[in-house]
Protein backbone atom coordinates (compact mmCIF):
# COMPACT_ATOMS: atom_id res chain seq x y z
CA UNK A 1 0.00 0.00 0.00
CA UNK A 2 1.43 3.87 -0.78
CA UNK A 3 1.87 6.00 1.99
CA UNK A 4 -0.49 8.38 3.28
CA UNK A 5 0.41 11.99 2.24
CA UNK A 6 -0.09 15.00 4.09
CA UNK A 7 0.57 18.96 3.71
CA UNK A 8 1.58 20.96 6.50
CA UNK A 9 0.81 24.57 6.50
CA UNK A 10 2.37 26.83 9.33
CA UNK A 11 4.00 30.21 8.92
CA UNK A 12 6.69 29.12 11.58
CA UNK A 13 9.52 26.78 9.86
CA UNK A 14 10.49 25.57 13.26
CA UNK A 15 6.99 24.14 13.60
CA UNK A 16 6.66 23.04 10.18
CA UNK A 17 9.96 20.60 11.47
CA UNK A 18 9.02 18.83 13.92
CA UNK A 19 6.06 17.83 12.77
CA UNK A 20 7.91 16.90 9.56
CA UNK A 21 10.18 14.68 11.79
CA UNK A 22 7.64 13.09 13.52
CA UNK A 23 5.53 12.27 10.59
CA UNK A 24 8.10 11.00 8.40
CA UNK A 25 8.67 8.20 10.95
CA UNK A 26 5.12 7.34 10.95
CA UNK A 27 5.76 6.69 6.94
CA UNK A 28 4.19 9.96 5.83
CA UNK A 29 4.84 11.50 2.52
CA UNK A 30 4.71 15.02 3.99
CA UNK A 31 4.58 18.00 1.80
CA UNK A 32 4.85 21.99 3.50
CA UNK A 33 3.73 25.08 2.47
CA UNK A 34 4.63 28.44 4.61
CA UNK A 35 1.17 30.21 3.80
CA UNK A 36 -1.93 29.35 2.45
CA UNK A 37 -1.53 30.75 -1.07
CA UNK A 38 1.43 28.19 -1.13
CA UNK A 39 -0.66 25.72 -0.15
CA UNK A 40 -3.20 25.85 -2.68
CA UNK A 41 -0.68 26.07 -5.07
CA UNK A 42 0.43 23.03 -4.27
CA UNK A 43 -2.73 20.97 -4.50
CA UNK A 44 -3.22 21.74 -8.30
CA UNK A 45 -0.28 19.91 -8.63
CA UNK A 46 -0.25 17.33 -5.76
CA UNK A 47 -3.54 15.67 -4.54
CA UNK A 48 -2.97 14.55 -0.65
CA UNK A 49 -4.63 12.66 1.79
CA UNK A 50 -4.61 14.93 4.58
CA UNK A 51 -4.12 18.57 5.17
CA UNK A 52 -2.76 20.18 8.15
CA UNK A 53 -3.45 23.71 8.41
CA UNK A 54 -2.47 26.53 11.45
CA UNK A 55 -5.00 28.71 12.12
CA UNK A 56 -3.43 32.30 12.08
CA UNK A 57 -1.29 33.09 9.49
CA UNK A 58 -0.45 36.16 7.48
CA UNK A 59 -2.69 36.66 4.52
CA UNK A 60 -5.55 34.00 4.04
CA UNK A 61 -6.19 32.70 7.61
CA UNK A 62 -6.63 28.42 8.07
CA UNK A 63 -10.11 28.24 8.45
CA UNK A 64 -10.53 30.27 4.80
CA UNK A 65 -7.58 27.93 3.77
CA UNK A 66 -9.66 24.40 4.93
CA UNK A 67 -13.20 26.20 3.56
CA UNK A 68 -11.77 26.47 -0.04
CA UNK A 69 -10.07 22.99 0.26
CA UNK A 70 -13.37 21.52 0.95
CA UNK A 71 -14.82 23.27 -2.12
CA UNK A 72 -12.08 22.23 -4.41
CA UNK A 73 -10.70 18.78 -2.76
CA UNK A 74 -13.88 17.35 -0.69
CA UNK A 75 -12.11 13.64 -0.43
CA UNK A 76 -9.23 15.56 1.33
CA UNK A 77 -9.27 15.76 5.20
CA UNK A 78 -9.00 19.46 6.73
CA UNK A 79 -7.36 19.23 10.26
CA UNK A 80 -6.74 22.64 12.16
CA UNK A 81 -3.54 23.02 13.87
CA UNK A 82 -4.04 25.74 16.53
CA UNK A 83 -2.09 27.54 19.63
CA UNK A 84 -5.37 29.92 20.78
CA UNK A 85 -8.61 28.85 22.23
CA UNK A 86 -10.36 29.28 19.49
CA UNK A 87 -12.21 26.34 20.03
CA UNK A 88 -15.76 27.91 19.34
CA UNK A 89 -14.53 29.34 15.82
CA UNK A 90 -13.06 25.62 14.79
CA UNK A 91 -16.15 24.27 16.15
CA UNK A 92 -18.31 26.19 13.75
CA UNK A 93 -16.12 25.15 10.76
CA UNK A 94 -16.56 21.46 12.25
CA UNK A 95 -20.47 21.47 12.54
CA UNK A 96 -20.28 23.06 8.81
CA UNK A 97 -18.43 20.37 7.20
CA UNK A 98 -15.36 21.98 6.28
CA UNK A 99 -12.79 20.71 9.15
CA UNK A 100 -12.69 17.28 10.14
CA UNK A 101 -10.96 18.17 13.52
CA UNK A 102 -8.10 20.01 15.22
CA UNK A 103 -4.96 19.56 17.21
CA UNK A 104 -4.06 22.70 20.10
CA UNK A 105 -0.54 23.50 20.04
CA UNK A 106 1.60 22.26 21.71
CA UNK A 107 0.88 18.86 20.75
CA UNK A 108 1.36 15.42 21.84
CA UNK A 109 3.18 13.50 19.75
CA UNK A 110 1.47 10.36 19.96
CA UNK A 111 -2.04 12.42 20.23
CA UNK A 112 -1.34 13.77 16.63
CA UNK A 113 -0.72 10.24 14.99
CA UNK A 114 -3.77 8.96 16.71
CA UNK A 115 -5.81 11.99 15.22
CA UNK A 116 -4.22 11.46 12.02
CA UNK A 117 -4.73 7.72 11.25
CA UNK A 118 -8.46 8.20 13.18
CA UNK A 119 -8.65 11.15 9.87
CA UNK A 120 -7.43 8.28 7.34
CA UNK A 121 -9.70 6.06 7.84
CA UNK A 122 -12.73 8.35 8.10
CA UNK A 123 -11.51 9.28 4.76
CA UNK A 124 -10.97 5.79 3.50
CA UNK A 125 -14.85 5.41 4.76
CA UNK A 126 -16.14 8.39 2.93
CA UNK A 127 -14.13 7.20 -0.20
CA UNK A 128 -15.62 3.73 0.11
CA UNK A 129 -19.24 5.15 0.86
CA UNK A 130 -18.90 7.55 -2.61
CA UNK A 131 -17.87 4.83 -4.79
CA UNK A 132 -20.52 2.62 -3.21
CA UNK A 133 -23.04 5.27 -3.60
CA UNK A 134 -22.02 6.03 -7.35
CA UNK A 135 -21.60 1.93 -7.86
CA UNK A 136 -25.44 1.48 -6.61
CA UNK A 137 -26.57 4.84 -8.60
CA UNK A 138 -24.95 3.54 -11.68
CA UNK A 139 -27.03 0.16 -11.06
CA UNK A 140 -30.17 1.76 -10.58
CA UNK A 141 -30.02 3.77 -13.84
CA UNK A 142 -28.90 0.82 -15.65
CA UNK A 143 -31.68 -1.43 -14.11
CA UNK A 144 -34.37 -2.59 -17.15
CA UNK A 145 -38.16 -1.53 -15.81
CA UNK A 146 -39.07 -2.45 -19.49
CA UNK A 147 -37.00 -4.72 -22.09
CA UNK A 148 -38.40 -5.81 -25.92
CA UNK A 149 -41.79 -6.32 -24.84
CA UNK A 150 -41.64 -6.77 -21.24
CA UNK A 151 -43.07 -4.81 -18.21
CA UNK A 152 -41.03 -5.11 -15.09
CA UNK A 153 -38.14 -4.67 -13.22
CA UNK A 154 -37.97 -7.23 -10.70
CA UNK A 155 -34.94 -8.71 -9.68
CA UNK A 156 -35.53 -12.21 -11.13
CA UNK A 157 -36.55 -10.29 -14.49
CA UNK A 158 -33.16 -8.07 -14.63
CA UNK A 159 -31.48 -12.17 -15.28
CA UNK A 160 -33.97 -13.04 -17.77
CA UNK A 161 -32.93 -9.97 -19.44
CA UNK A 162 -29.19 -10.54 -19.23
CA UNK A 163 -30.08 -13.97 -20.61
CA UNK A 164 -31.80 -12.96 -23.65
CA UNK A 165 -29.14 -9.92 -24.55
CA UNK A 166 -26.27 -12.78 -24.38
CA UNK A 167 -28.40 -15.32 -26.20
CA UNK A 168 -29.63 -13.47 -28.79
CA UNK A 169 -26.63 -12.57 -31.28
CA UNK A 170 -25.74 -15.98 -31.29
CA UNK A 171 -26.81 -19.20 -33.39
CA UNK A 172 -26.99 -21.45 -30.45
CA UNK A 173 -30.69 -22.69 -29.86
CA UNK A 174 -32.62 -22.01 -26.86
CA UNK A 175 -34.64 -23.72 -24.54
CA UNK A 176 -37.32 -21.64 -22.59
CA UNK A 177 -39.24 -22.97 -20.15
CA UNK A 178 -41.78 -21.50 -17.63
CA UNK A 179 -45.70 -21.72 -16.55
CA UNK A 180 -48.48 -20.96 -18.94
CA UNK A 181 -48.70 -17.64 -19.83
CA UNK A 182 -45.65 -16.14 -17.95
CA UNK A 183 -44.01 -14.31 -21.39
CA UNK A 184 -41.55 -17.69 -23.22
CA UNK A 185 -43.58 -15.67 -26.85
CA UNK A 186 -42.62 -12.52 -25.67
CA UNK A 187 -38.74 -13.87 -24.58
CA UNK A 188 -38.47 -16.29 -27.64
CA UNK A 189 -39.35 -12.76 -30.32
CA UNK A 190 -37.34 -10.48 -28.14
CA UNK A 191 -34.07 -13.43 -28.85
CA UNK A 192 -35.37 -12.71 -32.56
CA UNK A 193 -35.31 -9.06 -32.25
CA UNK A 194 -32.03 -8.65 -30.64
CA UNK A 195 -30.35 -10.98 -33.24
CA UNK A 196 -29.10 -10.48 -36.50
CA UNK A 197 -31.76 -12.17 -38.17
CA UNK A 198 -34.08 -9.64 -37.10
CA UNK A 199 -34.83 -8.54 -40.48
CA UNK A 200 -36.01 -11.76 -41.65
CA UNK A 201 -38.96 -13.96 -40.21
CA UNK A 202 -39.91 -14.78 -36.93
CA UNK A 203 -41.84 -18.14 -37.54
CA UNK A 204 -44.34 -19.43 -34.91
CA UNK A 205 -45.11 -23.21 -34.70
CA UNK A 206 -47.45 -23.76 -31.81
CA UNK A 207 -47.00 -27.50 -31.34
CA UNK A 208 -50.76 -27.59 -29.12
CA UNK A 209 -52.50 -26.16 -31.61
CA UNK A 210 -51.73 -27.97 -34.78
CA UNK A 211 -53.54 -31.26 -35.47
CA UNK A 212 -50.49 -34.17 -35.25
CA UNK A 213 -51.65 -35.46 -39.30
CA UNK A 214 -50.94 -32.27 -40.35
CA UNK A 215 -47.81 -31.20 -38.24
CA UNK A 216 -45.45 -32.54 -40.75
CA UNK A 217 -46.38 -30.73 -43.79
CA UNK A 218 -47.37 -27.29 -41.50
CA UNK A 219 -42.98 -27.34 -40.50
CA UNK A 220 -41.93 -29.28 -43.82
CA UNK A 221 -44.52 -28.54 -46.61
CA UNK A 222 -46.03 -31.12 -48.97
CA UNK A 223 -45.98 -31.35 -52.94
CA UNK A 224 -48.95 -31.38 -54.73
CA UNK A 225 -51.34 -34.70 -54.51
CA UNK A 226 -49.11 -35.80 -51.27
CA UNK A 227 -52.13 -36.56 -49.65
CA UNK A 228 -55.80 -36.30 -50.60
CA UNK A 229 -56.46 -32.75 -49.96
CA UNK A 230 -52.84 -31.30 -51.10
CA UNK A 231 -54.00 -29.65 -54.47
CA UNK A 232 -50.80 -27.68 -54.92
CA UNK A 233 -47.46 -27.21 -53.52
CA UNK A 234 -47.33 -25.81 -50.03
CA UNK A 235 -44.19 -23.98 -48.02
CA UNK A 236 -43.85 -25.13 -44.70
CA UNK A 237 -43.00 -23.12 -41.76
CA UNK A 238 -38.82 -24.34 -41.86
CA UNK A 239 -38.31 -22.84 -45.31
CA UNK A 240 -40.97 -19.47 -44.63
CA UNK A 241 -38.20 -19.27 -41.93
CA UNK A 242 -35.17 -19.72 -43.97
CA UNK A 243 -32.77 -16.65 -43.06
CA UNK A 244 -35.07 -15.95 -39.62
CA UNK A 245 -35.80 -17.88 -36.48
CA UNK A 246 -38.40 -21.15 -36.46
CA UNK A 247 -40.25 -20.85 -32.31
CA UNK A 248 -41.41 -24.44 -31.36
CA UNK A 249 -44.48 -23.44 -28.83
CA UNK A 250 -45.23 -26.36 -26.83
CA UNK A 251 -43.02 -28.47 -28.16
CA UNK A 252 -43.97 -31.32 -25.46
CA UNK A 253 -46.87 -31.12 -27.45
CA UNK A 254 -45.54 -32.54 -30.74
CA UNK A 255 -45.87 -36.03 -31.76
CA UNK A 256 -42.91 -37.92 -31.04
CA UNK A 257 -42.37 -39.61 -33.74
CA UNK A 258 -42.18 -36.35 -35.70
CA UNK A 259 -39.61 -35.10 -33.37
CA UNK A 260 -37.44 -37.68 -34.67
CA UNK A 261 -37.50 -35.70 -37.53
CA UNK A 262 -37.34 -32.83 -36.30
CA UNK A 263 -34.31 -33.74 -34.43
CA UNK A 264 -32.64 -34.75 -38.07
CA UNK A 265 -33.87 -30.90 -39.31
CA UNK A 266 -32.05 -29.20 -35.98
CA UNK A 267 -29.02 -31.15 -36.54
CA UNK A 268 -28.16 -30.87 -40.60
CA UNK A 269 -30.50 -27.73 -42.03
CA UNK A 270 -32.10 -30.84 -43.96
CA UNK A 271 -35.69 -31.66 -44.54
CA UNK A 272 -38.44 -33.19 -47.90
CA UNK A 273 -41.43 -31.84 -48.04
CA UNK A 274 -44.18 -34.25 -47.54
CA UNK A 275 -44.27 -36.59 -50.86
CA UNK A 276 -41.29 -35.21 -52.26
CA UNK A 277 -38.00 -36.74 -52.26
CA UNK A 278 -35.85 -33.84 -52.69
CA UNK A 279 -33.84 -32.77 -49.76
CA UNK A 280 -33.92 -28.86 -48.85
CA UNK A 281 -31.29 -27.05 -47.15
CA UNK A 282 -32.43 -23.56 -44.87
CA UNK A 283 -30.81 -21.46 -42.54
CA UNK A 284 -32.92 -21.15 -39.59
CA UNK A 285 -32.32 -20.67 -35.71
CA UNK A 286 -34.25 -22.68 -33.20
CA UNK A 287 -36.25 -21.39 -30.24
CA UNK A 288 -38.25 -24.15 -28.73
CA UNK A 289 -40.30 -23.26 -25.00
CA UNK A 290 -42.84 -25.75 -23.48
CA UNK A 291 -44.58 -25.54 -19.84
CA UNK A 292 -44.11 -29.07 -19.02
CA UNK A 293 -41.04 -29.50 -16.81
CA UNK A 294 -38.74 -31.05 -19.59
CA UNK A 295 -37.03 -34.12 -17.22
CA UNK A 296 -40.74 -34.87 -16.59
CA UNK A 297 -42.07 -34.57 -20.15
CA UNK A 298 -38.44 -36.75 -20.89
CA UNK A 299 -39.19 -39.83 -18.53
CA UNK A 300 -43.47 -39.62 -19.48
CA UNK A 301 -41.87 -40.30 -23.47
CA UNK A 302 -43.78 -37.09 -24.75
CA UNK A 303 -40.04 -35.08 -24.83
CA UNK A 304 -37.27 -36.97 -26.87
CA UNK A 305 -34.15 -36.58 -24.87
CA UNK A 306 -31.76 -36.14 -27.59
CA UNK A 307 -34.55 -33.56 -29.25
CA UNK A 308 -34.37 -31.73 -25.37
CA UNK A 309 -30.23 -31.68 -25.36
CA UNK A 310 -30.19 -30.41 -29.06
CA UNK A 311 -32.39 -27.60 -28.46
CA UNK A 312 -31.65 -26.92 -24.72
CA UNK A 313 -27.98 -24.86 -25.50
CA UNK A 314 -29.41 -22.51 -23.90
CA UNK A 315 -31.90 -22.68 -21.54
CA UNK A 316 -33.99 -19.71 -20.14
CA UNK A 317 -36.26 -20.11 -17.19
CA UNK A 318 -39.24 -18.05 -17.13
CA UNK A 319 -40.30 -17.02 -13.25
CA UNK A 320 -43.68 -17.20 -12.21
CA UNK A 321 -45.78 -13.87 -11.82
CA UNK A 322 -45.60 -14.35 -8.31
CA UNK A 323 -42.03 -14.21 -7.99
CA UNK A 324 -41.36 -11.08 -9.61
CA UNK A 325 -42.10 -8.46 -6.92
CA UNK A 326 -43.80 -5.23 -7.85
CA UNK A 327 -44.22 -5.97 -11.47
CA UNK A 328 -47.70 -6.82 -10.95
CA UNK A 329 -48.57 -3.90 -10.27
CA UNK A 330 -46.47 -2.01 -13.36
CA UNK A 331 -47.96 -4.61 -15.65
CA UNK A 332 -52.02 -3.81 -14.22
CA UNK A 333 -50.93 -0.58 -14.93
CA UNK A 334 -50.04 -0.80 -17.96
CA UNK A 335 -52.60 -2.99 -19.06
CA UNK A 336 -55.07 -0.82 -17.14
CA UNK A 337 -53.94 2.12 -19.86
CA UNK A 338 -54.22 0.05 -23.01
CA UNK A 339 -57.89 -1.45 -21.90
CA UNK A 340 -59.24 2.00 -20.84
CA UNK A 341 -57.94 3.87 -24.21
CA UNK A 342 -59.51 0.18 -26.10
CA UNK A 343 -62.70 0.52 -24.21
CA UNK A 344 -63.20 3.95 -24.40
CA UNK A 345 -63.73 4.05 -20.66
CA UNK A 346 -61.81 6.93 -18.21
CA UNK A 347 -60.28 3.94 -15.85
CA UNK A 348 -57.27 5.27 -14.22
CA UNK A 349 -56.27 3.40 -11.54
CA UNK A 350 -57.12 0.76 -8.59
CA UNK A 351 -58.13 0.77 -4.81
CA UNK A 352 -55.80 -0.05 -2.17
CA UNK A 353 -57.91 -3.07 -1.88
CA UNK A 354 -57.57 -3.90 -5.48
CA UNK A 355 -53.74 -3.25 -5.22
CA UNK A 356 -53.23 -5.41 -2.27
CA UNK A 357 -55.29 -8.04 -3.76
CA UNK A 358 -53.11 -7.73 -7.06
CA UNK A 359 -50.19 -8.02 -5.31
CA UNK A 360 -51.26 -10.58 -2.83
CA UNK A 361 -52.70 -12.91 -5.56
CA UNK A 362 -51.08 -16.12 -6.78
CA UNK A 363 -51.82 -15.52 -10.51
CA UNK A 364 -51.67 -19.37 -11.24
CA UNK A 365 -52.13 -18.11 -15.29
CA UNK A 366 -49.90 -15.64 -14.85
CA UNK A 367 -49.32 -12.67 -17.13
CA UNK A 368 -52.12 -13.96 -19.24
CA UNK A 369 -54.58 -13.90 -16.95
CA UNK A 370 -53.48 -10.65 -15.22
CA UNK A 371 -54.10 -8.81 -18.81
CA UNK A 372 -57.39 -10.77 -19.24
CA UNK A 373 -58.69 -9.94 -15.32
CA UNK A 374 -57.76 -6.51 -15.74
CA UNK A 375 -59.34 -6.13 -19.26
CA UNK A 376 -62.36 -7.55 -18.20
CA UNK A 377 -62.02 -5.50 -15.10
CA UNK A 378 -62.09 -2.25 -17.11
CA UNK A 379 -65.34 -3.26 -18.97
CA UNK A 380 -67.00 -4.22 -15.82
CA UNK A 381 -66.01 -1.04 -13.91
CA UNK A 382 -68.61 1.70 -13.34
CA UNK A 383 -66.51 4.30 -11.61
CA UNK A 384 -62.69 5.21 -12.44
CA UNK A 385 -61.37 3.54 -10.11
CA UNK A 386 -61.30 -0.46 -9.70
CA UNK A 387 -62.72 -2.05 -6.48
CA UNK A 388 -61.07 -5.20 -4.98
CA UNK A 389 -64.86 -6.42 -6.07
CA UNK A 390 -64.29 -5.81 -9.64
CA UNK A 391 -61.09 -8.07 -9.42
CA UNK A 392 -62.53 -11.05 -7.81
CA UNK A 393 -65.42 -11.11 -9.80
CA UNK A 394 -63.54 -10.86 -12.78
CA UNK A 395 -60.92 -13.67 -10.67
CA UNK A 396 -63.79 -16.05 -9.50
CA UNK A 397 -62.66 -15.25 -6.01
CA UNK A 398 -65.59 -15.72 -3.34
CA UNK A 399 -66.41 -12.31 -1.79
CA UNK A 400 -66.78 -13.23 2.02
CA UNK A 401 -64.46 -16.29 2.06
CA UNK A 402 -61.05 -15.17 4.38
CA UNK A 403 -58.04 -14.38 2.15
CA UNK A 404 -56.01 -17.45 3.55
CA UNK A 405 -58.60 -20.23 3.12
CA UNK A 406 -58.40 -19.90 -0.90
CA UNK A 407 -57.55 -23.49 -2.04
CA UNK A 408 -54.25 -23.50 -3.90
CA UNK A 409 -54.67 -23.82 -7.88
CA UNK A 410 -51.83 -24.36 -10.58
CA UNK A 411 -51.49 -23.21 -13.84
CA UNK A 412 -53.09 -25.21 -16.45
CA UNK A 413 -51.92 -26.03 -19.96
CA UNK A 414 -52.79 -22.48 -21.87
CA UNK A 415 -56.25 -22.25 -20.16
CA UNK A 416 -57.52 -19.98 -17.61
CA UNK A 417 -57.78 -22.18 -14.26
CA UNK A 418 -61.25 -22.31 -13.27
CA UNK A 419 -59.94 -23.40 -9.80
CA UNK A 420 -60.21 -20.64 -7.06
CA UNK A 421 -56.49 -19.76 -6.69
CA UNK A 422 -55.21 -18.79 -3.13
CA UNK A 423 -55.32 -14.99 -2.24
CA UNK A 424 -52.49 -14.79 -0.37
CA UNK A 425 -49.52 -16.72 -0.33
CA UNK A 426 -47.56 -17.20 2.77
CA UNK A 427 -43.80 -16.64 2.20
CA UNK A 428 -43.07 -19.13 4.98
CA UNK A 429 -45.00 -22.42 4.03
CA UNK A 430 -44.43 -21.20 0.32
CA UNK A 431 -41.93 -23.78 -1.26
CA UNK A 432 -42.38 -22.13 -4.59
CA UNK A 433 -39.35 -23.09 -7.37
CA UNK A 434 -35.79 -23.44 -6.05
CA UNK A 435 -34.12 -20.17 -7.52
CA UNK A 436 -30.71 -19.20 -8.21
CA UNK A 437 -28.34 -18.17 -5.21
CA UNK A 438 -27.80 -15.46 -7.23
CA UNK A 439 -31.45 -14.04 -7.79
CA UNK A 440 -31.82 -14.64 -3.92
CA UNK A 441 -28.33 -13.37 -3.12
CA UNK A 442 -29.34 -9.83 -5.32
CA UNK A 443 -32.79 -9.94 -3.60
CA UNK A 444 -31.11 -9.81 -0.22
CA UNK A 445 -28.88 -7.14 -1.18
CA UNK A 446 -31.16 -5.21 -2.85
CA UNK A 447 -34.24 -5.45 0.14
CA UNK A 448 -31.38 -4.48 3.13
CA UNK A 449 -30.53 -1.47 0.38
CA UNK A 450 -33.95 -0.23 0.41
CA UNK A 451 -34.51 -0.60 4.58
CA UNK A 452 -31.33 1.58 5.12
CA UNK A 453 -33.13 3.95 2.86
CA UNK A 454 -30.29 3.62 0.26
CA UNK A 455 -27.33 3.50 2.92
CA UNK A 456 -25.04 1.08 1.34
CA UNK A 457 -22.50 1.12 4.09
CA UNK A 458 -25.24 0.38 6.64
CA UNK A 459 -26.88 -2.27 4.16
CA UNK A 460 -23.39 -3.98 4.07
CA UNK A 461 -23.05 -3.79 7.87
CA UNK A 462 -26.49 -5.34 7.79
CA UNK A 463 -26.08 -7.95 6.01
CA UNK A 464 -22.36 -8.63 7.53
CA UNK A 465 -20.17 -7.96 4.67
CA UNK A 466 -17.73 -5.36 3.72
CA UNK A 467 -18.31 -2.53 1.80
CA UNK A 468 -16.13 -3.38 -0.52
CA UNK A 469 -17.63 -6.75 -1.06
CA UNK A 470 -21.01 -5.75 -1.69
CA UNK A 471 -19.58 -2.74 -3.84
CA UNK A 472 -18.00 -6.08 -6.48
CA UNK A 473 -21.35 -7.60 -6.16
CA UNK A 474 -23.22 -4.37 -7.44
CA UNK A 475 -20.68 -3.48 -9.87
CA UNK A 476 -20.91 -7.17 -11.27
CA UNK A 477 -24.66 -7.18 -12.11
CA UNK A 478 -23.56 -4.82 -14.38
CA UNK A 479 -20.99 -6.86 -16.27
N1 LIG B 1 -43.34 -9.10 -18.80
C1 LIG B 1 -44.39 -8.87 -19.62
N2 LIG B 1 -44.77 -7.61 -19.87
C2 LIG B 1 -45.85 -7.35 -20.64
N3 LIG B 1 -46.62 -8.29 -21.19
C3 LIG B 1 -46.28 -9.56 -20.99
C4 LIG B 1 -45.14 -9.93 -20.21
N4 LIG B 1 -45.04 -11.26 -20.19
C5 LIG B 1 -46.07 -11.72 -20.90
N5 LIG B 1 -46.82 -10.72 -21.39
C6 LIG B 1 -48.08 -10.83 -22.15
O1 LIG B 1 -48.81 -11.91 -21.54
C7 LIG B 1 -49.42 -12.73 -22.51
C8 LIG B 1 -48.88 -14.14 -22.40
O2 LIG B 1 -47.50 -14.15 -22.78
P1 LIG B 1 -46.86 -15.33 -23.67
O3 LIG B 1 -47.83 -15.76 -24.72
O4 LIG B 1 -45.53 -14.89 -24.11
O5 LIG B 1 -46.76 -16.44 -22.56
P2 LIG B 1 -46.30 -17.96 -22.74
O6 LIG B 1 -45.46 -18.28 -21.58
O7 LIG B 1 -45.73 -18.15 -24.11
O8 LIG B 1 -47.68 -18.71 -22.62
P3 LIG B 1 -48.05 -20.22 -23.07
O9 LIG B 1 -47.25 -21.15 -22.23
O10 LIG B 1 -49.50 -20.32 -22.76
O11 LIG B 1 -47.74 -20.30 -24.53
C9 LIG B 1 -49.14 -12.07 -23.84
O12 LIG B 1 -50.22 -11.21 -24.13
C10 LIG B 1 -47.88 -11.26 -23.59
O13 LIG B 1 -47.80 -10.16 -24.45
Amino acid sequence: MSNASILLVDDETDILAALRRVLRKQNFDVYTAPCAADALALLQTQPVDIIMSDLNMPGMDGIALLAQVAEKYPDTIRVMLTAYNDVDLILKSINEGRVWGYLQKPWDNNELVILLKQALRARHDAVEKAILKRTLMRYQSSRKTRFEGFIGDSVVMQFVYSAIEKAAPSNASVFITGPSGSGKEVAAHAIHQLSKRKDNPFIIVNCAAIPNELMESEIFGHVKGAFSGATSDRKGMATLADGGTLFLDELGEMDILLQAKLLRFIQTGEFTSVGSGKMQQVNVRFIAATNRDPMVAISEQRLREDLFYRLNVIGIDMPALKFREDDVIQLANSFLKVFSQEEEKAVVGFSDAAQRLLLNYDWPGNIRQLRNAIHSSVIMSESKIIEDTILKQQLKIDQHQPAMSQSKASATNGKEPEVQAPLQHDSNQEQGPILPLAVIERQAIERAIAACEENVVQAASALGVSPSTLYRKIQNWQE
